[in-house]
């Protein structure tokens, strides 16, 4: 890794954890400051998660798992089984922060299965540090995992848009994508992002007869602005050519360029046939993408798949509060000048103004083209408007 790239990684490291210190990038400030909080306890890591200052749906389950990893690594427990019901109780807790992203409750569910699984098969020689210990390594490769998935869905996306974009004839291809899904939202990497970063990093080696990456579009995806803070910021970090557009722009966006080959964006939950959640804005978005004859793309990894949902009727929106949106966060204009970072709140929409603030939306399969995973990248069979991920899986 050149100098170029471990400087943008350090910038851009969402997660920081040094057993059993975790921190965390606080989002909420960037890009102007970059600033990490310690986080000691679930309690730490729950508001964390709920006043958004780590987000993605693959962040959230592993600030949530670590930051019950540094909490129990200070205790001493008097048994395995008060280790366990601790344990137990903390992770209930942080599945209550945020009700959309499967990645958390998939985490939850697979962690509390490490500490009974270490109760019951350490028995009778069990104690509440070997049940401690069982749940820190457990937490401790997901944050592994999640980079190599997401490594994983690099590569297998850069090679399928690539193939697309050539079918096509398109050597110089654009993509579009939507919110953050990079690393600022995982471990590292990222999704979607993850996919353009591997088009980009590849681009230097691939073959003169290939497809490249021209240049990425991307929307500032309201009222958080994922967008324009934070994928502006990654992108800009790493000298990826790009363009930020309002949200309002997207189809006159696709309309105007036909070098767009896809819109590519990330998942919070995918359910059994492909419907999919995501940042609201999402849904409106492959609507372009289908009537402009684009592929939609969504990438994913397993752990943001819900193979106990057969479709995504049953997927909890968020909603927030709605002042997210009638009011806007900044930072002063003068003080970036002069390196006085002063947050700012304006009020945007009248101080009575109603507002519906959705964190998400669902994509009926239906307008999904793909689906990426670190397990390959996944296609309707021909004349089908759903997907069967449990086979595509392998998992029926
Ligand atoms: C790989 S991140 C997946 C997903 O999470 C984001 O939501 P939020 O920023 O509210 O946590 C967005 O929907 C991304 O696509």
């Amino acid at each position: 890794m050149d100098h170029h790239q471990a400087t943008a990684d350090s910038k851009l490291q969402a997660i920081r954890w040094d057993r059993p210190r975790l921190s965390i990038l606080n989002q909420l400030l960037l890009p102007h400051a970059s600033e990490y909080v310690d986080i000691r306890t679930s309690a730490d890591g729950h508001h964390a998660i709920v006043s958004m200052q780590t987000r993605g749906a693959p962040a959230i389950a592993i600030v949530a798992a670590l930051s019950l990893a540094a909490e129990i690594s200070q205790q001493d427990f008097e048994s395995a089984q008060q280790a366990r019901d601790f344990i137990v109780d903390r992770l209930d807790y942080l599945a209550t922060s945020r009700p959309t992203a499967v990645n958390l409750f998939d985490a939850v569910t697979k962690l509390k299965a490490v500490a009974a699984s270490a109760l019951e098969c350490q028995s009778p020689a069990a104690t509440g540090a070997s049940v401690a210990l069982a749940y820190v390594d457990a937490a401790e490769q997901m944050l592994a995992a999640d980079v190599h998935d997401n490594r994983a869905i690099g590569g297998h996306g850069a090679q399928y848009i690539a193939g697309r974009a050539l079918e096509q004839g398109i050597g110089a291809f654009k993509l579009l994508t939507h919110c953050n899904t990079g690393a600022l939202a995982t471990a590292g990497h990222g999704t979607a992002l993850g996919i353009i970063r591997s088009l980009h990093q590849g681009a230097a080696a691939r073959d003169p007869s290939g497809a490249v990456l021209d240049h990425v579009y991307f929307g500032e995806t309201r009222p958080y602005n994922q967008g324009a803070r934070l994928t502006a910021y990654e992108l800009l970090c790493e000298d990826i050519p790009s363009t930020l557009v309002c949200d309002s722009a997207v189809s006159a966006l696709l309309r105007r360029d036909p070098t767009i080959v896809a819109v590519v964006v990330g998942a919070d939950r995918v359910a059994a046939n492909g419907d999919t959640a995501n940042k609201i804005g999402t849904y409106q978005l492959a609507i372009a993408a289908k009537y402009h004859g684009r592929d939609f793309i969504v990438a994913a990894p397993s752990t943001s798949i819900d193979l106990g949902l057969a479709s995504g009727e049953g997927i909890a929106i968020e909603e927030r509060d709605p002042r997210e949106i009638t009011r806007a966060e900044g930072f002063v204009l003068g003080g970036l000048e002069d390196g006085r970072m002063e947050r700012e709140t304006l009020c945007v929409a009248p101080r009575d103004a109603r507002a519906w603030n959705p964190s998400f939306d669902v994509t009926p399969a239906e307008l999904v083209s793909a689906i990426v995973t670190e397990k390959g990248v996944f296609v309707k069979n021909p004349g089908a408007t759903t997907y069967d991920l449990a086979k595509c899986l392998g998992e029926n």
